[in-house]
């Protein structure tokens, strides 16, 4: 069996005024390591942070128990003289210190060996031994115009120390966040899988619905994700969104106490508090206290399900918030998937959904909301032929007729 998948969210695409409490909510989440990208403005065009930022934020994670254990920084490099920074970076609590072999072999030391004012620790084996030497995990990468081939005498090295623990292989020039994958760096992939079955080989740039598949077939098994992680709308808004949709509808919610209560829906916020107008207590024999109440705000968390008119239901919205939440699925909640079968390479079974957002099924009319087969609670949910029932803390499964099946 090959190296483990591993889930690495690119926290360039997060919210750099609050980075600690993000790169905390993505381990939280599932996440395994977190992408570091460290952009100098010389070797890419553009400029993020340096050792400083990668102190502050590494007290808001865990350190790894053990080497690119769980809570691992992966720093990737996109600097150019990458053997200056080795140090600072160890002692700022990078744990695994990917430089690109671009940078290491144009740097000065390299091209210029009598330069005092750096270290000889500059070629890429010499820096790989180097990273080593000060506690770290070394990782290469390469950028989309350098060929693979490149890297075959530093893998096969005779000597562990200066082999890496990791290649990293940029599916976009490197740079930014949110740039289209470029599926013609796939073959790199798969070539170096074909040599190193238990190479950890991660790719980097695109990877989202549609193409972390594509990757991990080919081989890859750390899989980096920016924007499709961080940019993703949260279904749980789009949800909400909906449900305001059907302000003035009709609709009945059912409390978890048992009581049902029909009424003209005024305002739902993202909590699913709900505002009702014209209220009818269903059951008003049981519940006689409530015969004169008119209007009433109900607390989100008090819900078992709203009941809402079938004609109501945008399947296309929702089925685009399931899309959403099935990309989550498979890039945050899969941390410890199984193996595709036949494809031991691939980490991602993406048959399986254990998606914290909407889960609705198909029940017949006497099933009365109740699903079966379902893991992970928050069962509140469920489809009859008549009504589309909805609770609070839900999940999705599908809908009939709509594709459900995760990219
Ligand atoms: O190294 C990077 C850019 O140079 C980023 O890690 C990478 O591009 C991730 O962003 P996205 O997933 O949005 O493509």
């Amino acid at each position: 069996m090959g190296p483990p998948a591993i889930i690495a969210p690119s926290i360039l695409s997060a919210d750099f005024a609050t980075l600690g409490a993000e790169c905390s909510a993505k381990m939280h989440e599932g996440a395994d390591w977190l992408h570091v990208d460290i952009m100098d403005g010389h070797f890419v065009p553009n400029m993020t942070f340096g050792a400083p930022v990668v102190t502050k934020i590494r007290s808001h994670v865990a350190r790894p128990s053990q080497p690119l254990g769980t809570g691992t920084f992966d720093c990737h490099l996109m600097i150019m003289e990458p053997h200056r920074w080795v140090k600072d970076f160890k002692k700022a609590g990078c744990d695994l210190y990917c430089f690109h072999y671009e940078a290491a072999v144009s740097s000065v030391a390299a091209t210029e060996p009598a330069d005092k004012t750096t270290t000889r620790r500059t070629s890429p084996k010499e820096l790989i031994r180097y990273i080593h030497e000060e506690g770290m995990q070394a990782g290469i990468a390469i950028k989309p115009d350098t060929p693979v081939d490149v890297l075959w005498d530093i893998l096969g090295n005779k000597e562990e120390i200066e082999r890496p623990d990791m290649v990293l292989v940029m599916t976009v020039y490197p740079g930014f966040g949110g740039q289209k994958f470029m599926a013609s760096e796939l073959p790199k992939v798969k070539a170096l899988r074909e040599r190193y079955p238990n190479l950890n080989i991660e790719v980097d740039g695109g990877l989202g619905l549609g193409t972390i598949d594509q990757a991990a077939d080919a081989g890859a098994n750390v899989i980096v994700a920016g924007s499709a992680v961080f940019g993703a709308q949260d279904p749980k808004d789009v949800i909400a969104n909906f449900f305001k949709t059907l302000t003035n509808q009709t609709v009945t919610v059912e409390l978890k106490n048992d009581i049902r209560i029909r009424g003209t829906l005024k305002s739902v916020d993202q909590y699913l508090n709900i505002k009702l107008d014209d209220v009818d207590v269903l059951d008003l024999d049981k519940y006689p206290h409530l015969s004169s109440v008119k209007n009433m705000f109900i607390r989100g968390s008090v819900v078992r399900y709203v009941v809402l008119p079938r004609s109501e239901v945008d399947v296309g919205l929702l089925e685009d918030a399931t899309r959403r939440g099935s990309l989550w699925d498979a890039y945050a909640w899969m941390q410890k998937p199984p193996i595709k079968p036949g494809k031991l390479d691939s980490p991602f079974n993406t048959q399986n959904t254990y998606g914290p957002f909407l889960r609705v099924n198909y029940t017949d009319e006497n099933n009365n909301g109740n699903q079966t087969g379902h893991d992970g609670g928050n069962r509140d949910t469920s489809v009859s032929d008549d009504h589309l029932l909805m609770g609070k803390g839900m999940q999705w499964d599908g809908i009939e007729g709509v594709d459900c099946t995760p990219m």
